[in-house]
């Protein structure tokens, strides 16, 4: 899919206008603060209707104004569609193809984007919750069902927590504990059974990116680390098994602490660069061109799902990246339309078909 174009109004610190950008790769350049990452955080709005920045759309409305409005043109599903979001300090008003929507998710089934954020690097740099939150809103973006199973495995999980808290006091209750155990481990084993295919089925593509964008220089591998034994090849009910086998060897354990020690919610992904565990020995341009051929994974995986290409927001991915690397990033990802903003001017020089808008307080001039 492609947008054709987005027209901004009151939208941050955004002037009205309409961006009309080209098929391949758009460079949006400017100093600091001058309004770039507001321009992509209006376009990934139109994937769900939520900031990848901040939960309150109430912040996205410029001071002093009572409104804002995002109108995007774009083609998809072999045909061009328009969606429209209109932000009130009261609400929200989603239109698409110019019928009011209930609920956002119309947006989802139509607009696809991926975008990539320096927030992003948390992924390789903090504990292994920011992992699992990526694969499990990939998963959940997957099949709605993984959302309602992941939703009640957390549900499950509080109910046995406060239960093994409530054993201590009352040992009688402990006879009540292989209830809740058999419908964790059955919904844990169900969870980790889905994010091992996915992290199977991303790392085949992650592979790739990253090798090209670090050139053919470092081998990129992705491993399922599981807190319960759990091995790549299990099915369902051996997973179920040894989670369940876990929980009857913990038991004391978890009496004590008051938490299930092992399951879904414990485990973590390693990020594997050159053999090494990425998060403690890989540069900050490793890191970086791990967590973008992750991202760039996760859109080829979108497109299988979408049967078209979804539309990719790099915010700021150029600075600690060398030539090469920046190279790849503007001149190869070919048959995808790409959004980059970046401070450094050189940037747009090493563009080799594309266009570039140049953003100052606020206003936006295309330049090529
Ligand atoms: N609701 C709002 N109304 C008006 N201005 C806003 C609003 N929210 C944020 N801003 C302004 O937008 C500017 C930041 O824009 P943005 O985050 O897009 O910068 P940027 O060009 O991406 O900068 P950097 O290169 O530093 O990331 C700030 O000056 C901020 O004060």
């Amino acid at each position: 899919m492609r947008v054709e174009s987005i027209r901004y109004q009151n939208y941050r610190n955004l002037a009205d206008f309409t961006l009309t950008p080209c098929e391949g790769v758009n460079i949006i350049y400017g100093n600091n603060a001058q309004g770039k990452t507001n321009i992509l955080e209006g376009l990934w709005l139109f994937c769900g209707g939520h900031s990848f920045r901040t939960q309150s759309y109430r912040e996205l409305i410029q001071f002093d104004k009572s409104f804002a409005k995002l109108e995007c043109v774009f083609y998809g599903q072999e045909r061009r569609q328009t969606a429209e979001l209109t932000m009130e300090t009261g609400g929200r008003v989603i239109k698409v193809n110019g019928v009011e929507q209930k609920t956002s998710s119309a947006l989802i089934e139509k607009f696809c984007a991926v975008v990539f954020s320096p927030e992003n690097l948390s992924l390789i740099k903090r504990g292994p919750s920011e992992r699992r939150s990526f694969i499990d809103s990939a998963i959940c973006r997957e099949k709605l069902r993984n959302a309602l199973t992941l939703q009640k495995y957390n549900r499950l999980l509080k109910q046995r927590n406060a239960l093994l808290k409530e054993i201590v006091r009352n040992e009688r209750l402990k006879e009540t504990l292989s209830l809740w155990d058999e419908q964790l481990t059955t919904l844990g084993a169900e969870i980790v059974r889905r994010r091992m295919d996915f992290i199977k089925m991303m790392t085949e593509r992650a592979v790739v990116y990253h090798k090209g964008i670090s050139r053919g220089s470092e081998e990129l591998r992705l491993r399922y680390v599981s807190s319960f034994g759990a091995e790549e090849n299990d099915d369902v009910r051996t997973l179920k098994e040894k989670f369940l086998e876990k929980c009857r060897q913990s038991l004391q354990t978890e009496m004590l602490t008051g938490s299930t020690a092992a399951g879904a919610h414990r485990d973590d992904i390693e990020i594997i660069i050159n053999g090494k565990n990425s998060r403690f020995f890989a540069s900050q341009g490793q890191q970086r061109s791990a967590v973008l051929s992750l991202k760039l994974a996760e859109a080829s995986v979108l497109r299988e799902r979408m049967g078209e290409n979804p539309v990719i927001l790099f915010d700021d991915v150029l600075s600690e990246l060398d030539n090469d690397r920046q190279d790849y990033l503007l001149n190869e990802l070919r048959d995808c339309q790409v959004f980059i903003t970046c401070c450094e001017k050189s940037n747009k020089e090493q563009l080799n078909e594309g266009k570039i808008f140049y953003v100052s307080e606020g206003n936006v001039e295309a330049e090529k």
